[in-house]
């Protein structure tokens, strides 16, 4: 038996929320920004039937990782199943990691897109971030879900489309310090608007 490090060993961090609210382009934006402070990071993408997502992050970080350190979990479920109900597939993974690089610093890993109510199991994540969208309108944060109050940080991505949309960012601020206990961050994931203040929260919290 492998008396190497293993998924206890090495901090995790999930990137969770609904659809389409840039938990992909979150990824993009943070990796090349943790791998600059000298960190070698795995990533880990979930979707239900594909690697499409896994596949987006090959290409995006083919000069920052390699290739073997992104890979495309396939939950084959509700999205909730993999992160949250039976994590054995992801920490599986972490191990794969692990025994070719074992001095790994850390492991992101994306849940497949799903409602307000995804979280992760602590055994999987030590820290996650739930990104919620603009777009889908300012009164997200005030519904409450799980994800919006339980994750360790709340990103309130797309401030860009807030104006075209009739959203506005100061009711979304207010609404997520009263629902949370824990900080919110607003990002724009196509100008990194709002990624220095993310990258030193999991800096902080997770790093050191
Ligand atoms: N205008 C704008 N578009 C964004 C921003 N962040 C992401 N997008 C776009 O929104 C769309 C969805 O972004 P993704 O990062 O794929 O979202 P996701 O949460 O990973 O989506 P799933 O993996 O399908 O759940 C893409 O077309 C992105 O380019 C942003 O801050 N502003």
């Amino acid at each position: 038996m492998s008396s190497g490090p293993t998924h206890r060993d090495v901090p995790t961090v999930g990137i969770g929320g609904p659809v389409g609210s840039g938990k992909t382009a979150l990824i993009k934006r943070l990796v090349p920004r943790l791998r600059e402070a000298g960190l070698e990071i795995g990533v880990i993408a979930n979707d239900i039937l594909t690697q499409e997502d896994a596949e987006q992050f090959k290409r995006a970080f083919a000069d920052d990782l390699p290739e073997d350190l992104v890979v495309g979990v396939e939950t084959g479920a509700c999205p909730h199943t993999g992160i949250r109900e039976d994590p054995s597939m992801n920490l599986a993974a972490i191990d794969s990691f692990l025994e070719a690089y074992p001095d790994l610093d850390l492991v992101v890993l994306e849940s497949g897109g799903d409602n307000l109510a995804a979280t992760f199991n602590p055994e999987l994540a030590d820290y996650y971030a739930f990104v919620i969208s603009t777009a889908e309108g300012d009164d997200i944060p005030r519904k409450r879900g799980p994800g919006v109050v339980e994750a360790d940080l709340l990103v309130i991505n797309k401030t860009d489309l807030a104006e075209h949309v009739g959203a506005d960012l100061d009711v979304m601020r207010t609404d997520a310090a009263d629902v949370r206990e824990g900080p919110s961050l607003f990002t724009n994931c196509k100008t990194g608007d709002g990624i220095d203040e993310v990258v030193a929260d999991i800096e902080q919290r997770v790093l050191f």
